[in-house]
């Protein structure tokens, strides 16, 4: 499970720790842990070149003693000062190693340059001398120190000028920042250095494969059909055969004991899962909406008065009213805007308040479809799925998406382990049916079996 934690409560971990340790030793560890990202990402250290741009805070002080650390194995170590007041054992520690205090016109042209303008104390936005020394080598690594500056570390909002990094080399626990968009999409690959921190149950989560793989039902050996649980499937219209398809195709992902379909499109349907039953019937959850018509807040009704679990997505979104806790919505950008009552932008901009807000008002588990899925249930926790691919953006994926869900929750999973289970398998499902490349939905939703048999085999191990 990769982990994330706000800046209190990193603050007040850190603050037994360095109660506990002798002062300067966690800021040494975080060095050391830095400068060996840096030479990790330069290849080495002796010769190379590196600038540091130094804020007035501690995480200037992790950058220069990571610089001092690098030019006394041979580095050529400048360091740019933002800030008339910057940490001064750190900044003694860099010069005793011959590393030299530099400005924007005496800069030499660096291998990488190393962030540490602003840490976990920063707001969001940076100042015009930063700015200007960002930009003054635009086509060499950055390296961000703990957070790219200027970001939002705990909401995750870009608001301002900010770094974009190659590489984040945080501390501890990752922060908000490092998971969740905008701001995750300025970290670069990030890269967790421990403390050894006493950290409390983590706000946000990000699901990794040993954590899916202990979460995904498996049929015990006297499975039958129906005791692996039956999901049942309202999605597709006259005009939109091809979302009954492709649900189908997610909810026959082999994670259920069974399908049924009720629609219109049972034909297409059949033909494509000949394994489907096409009557009503007893189920264990519902999904209903993708490609839905007319009738769809008729549907979503019926679905709700079943009395099981249910994923609405598409169509059957704006008619959802709150106060069904078995409910998984799961929209994208644009349609959280619109049961939220404000624009796609705006949910774009901040997308764990958007999505925490929606599932505290439906009183159910809402999914927000993007590059890093995030899944709020009512009470605040979130977990975000990393695992997809930007060919994952195509038409259809989504209808995917909910008939992953579905099998999951009819399977007996809790509304929030089912969606962020079936996020993650299906982000997995895509890059394993891409292999790197483009992928359909089809593929998407027969590549689920795949991440499954991957992920339960090494389990048996
Ligand atoms: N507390 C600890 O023991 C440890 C802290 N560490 C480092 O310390 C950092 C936190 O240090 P600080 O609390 O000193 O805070 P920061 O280094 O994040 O800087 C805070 C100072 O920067 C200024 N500032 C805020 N926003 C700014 C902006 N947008 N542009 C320019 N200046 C701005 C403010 O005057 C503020 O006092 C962490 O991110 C991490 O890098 C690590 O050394 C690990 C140990
Ligand atoms: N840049 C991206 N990287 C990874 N996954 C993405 C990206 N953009 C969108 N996705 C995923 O692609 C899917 C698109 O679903 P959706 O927008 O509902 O499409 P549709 O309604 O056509 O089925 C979602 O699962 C979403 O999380
Ligand atoms: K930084």
């Amino acid at each position: 499970m990769r982990a994330a934690h706000t800046v209190e409560q990193v603050r007040a971990a850190e603050e037994v720790e360095l109660a506990r340790l002798p002062e300067g030793a966690l800021m040494q560890r975080a060095a050391t842990g830095l400068a060996v990202a840096i030479a990790d990402l330069l290849g080495g250290v002796y010769g190379r070149r590196v600038l540091l741009l130094v804020g007035s805070g501690d995480n200037g002080g992790d950058a220069l003693y990571a610089g001092a650390q690098l030019a006394r194995r041979g580095a050529a170590v400048e360091a740019i000062l933002l800030s008339e007041q910057v940490h001064a054992a750190g900044l003694a520690a860099l010069l005793a190693r011959h590393g030299r205090v530099v400005d924007t016109t005496t800069a030499t042209r660096p291998d990488v340059v190393v962030d540490g303008i602003v840490g976990i104390g920063g707001r969001p936005g940076l100042r015009p001398n930063a700015v200007e020394a960002l930009g003054l080598f635009r086509d060499v690594p950055v390296v961000a120190v703990d957070v790219p500056s200027g970001v939002g570390v705990d909401t995750g909002e870009l608001d301002g000028p900010h770094v974009v990094a190659d590489l984040t080399v945080t501390f501890g626990t990752h922060k908000p920042c490092h998971l969740v968009d905008p701001a995750a999409s300025a970290c670069g690959v990030v890269d967790l250095v421990g403390l050894d921190l006493d950290l409390p149950e983590p706000p946000i989560q990000a699901l990794q494969a040993a954590d899916v793989a202990v979460l995904v039902p498996r049929p015990d050996p006297f499975a039958q059909k129906y005791t692996r649980g039956v999901v049942g499937v309202r999605a597709g219209s006259p005009e939109y055969t091809g979302a009954a398809v492709l649900t189908t195709s997610g909810a026959s992902c082999g994670l259920a004991g069974m399908v049924r379909y009720d629609g219109p499109a049972a034909d297409e349907v059949r033909a494509r899962h000949p394994g489907i039953v096409a009557s009503v019937g007893r189920v264990q959850a519902w999904v209903v909406g993708p490609g839905g018509g007319d009738d769809v807040d008729v549907l979503l009704a019926a679905c709700l008065a079943d009395g099981v679990p249910v994923v609405a997505d598409a169509a059957a979104l704006p008619h959802v009213e709150p106060g069904h806790s078995r409910l998984v919505l799961t929209p994208h950008a644009g349609e959280l805007a619109s049961m939220l009552g404000t624009e796609r932008d705006a949910v774009e901009a901040d997308q764990l308040g958007h999505v925490r807000r929606a599932a505290a008002h439906f009183g159910c588990t809402v999914l927000l479809k993007g590059r890093h899925t995030l899944i709020a249930d009512p009470g605040g926790r979130v977990r975000v799925t990393t695992s997809g691919v930007p060919w994952l953006a195509v038409a259809g994926a989504g209808d995917v998406l909910a008939g992953v869900i579905g099998a999951l929750l009819a399977s007996g999973l809790e509304p929030f382990d089912a969606a962020s289970v079936g996020s993650w398998l299906h982000g997995a499902a895509a890059t394993v049916a891409g292999g790197g490349g483009p992928v359909t939905p089809e593929g998407v939703a027969d590549a689920v079996a795949t991440v499954v048999s991957g992920l339960t085999s090494g389990l048996q191990d």
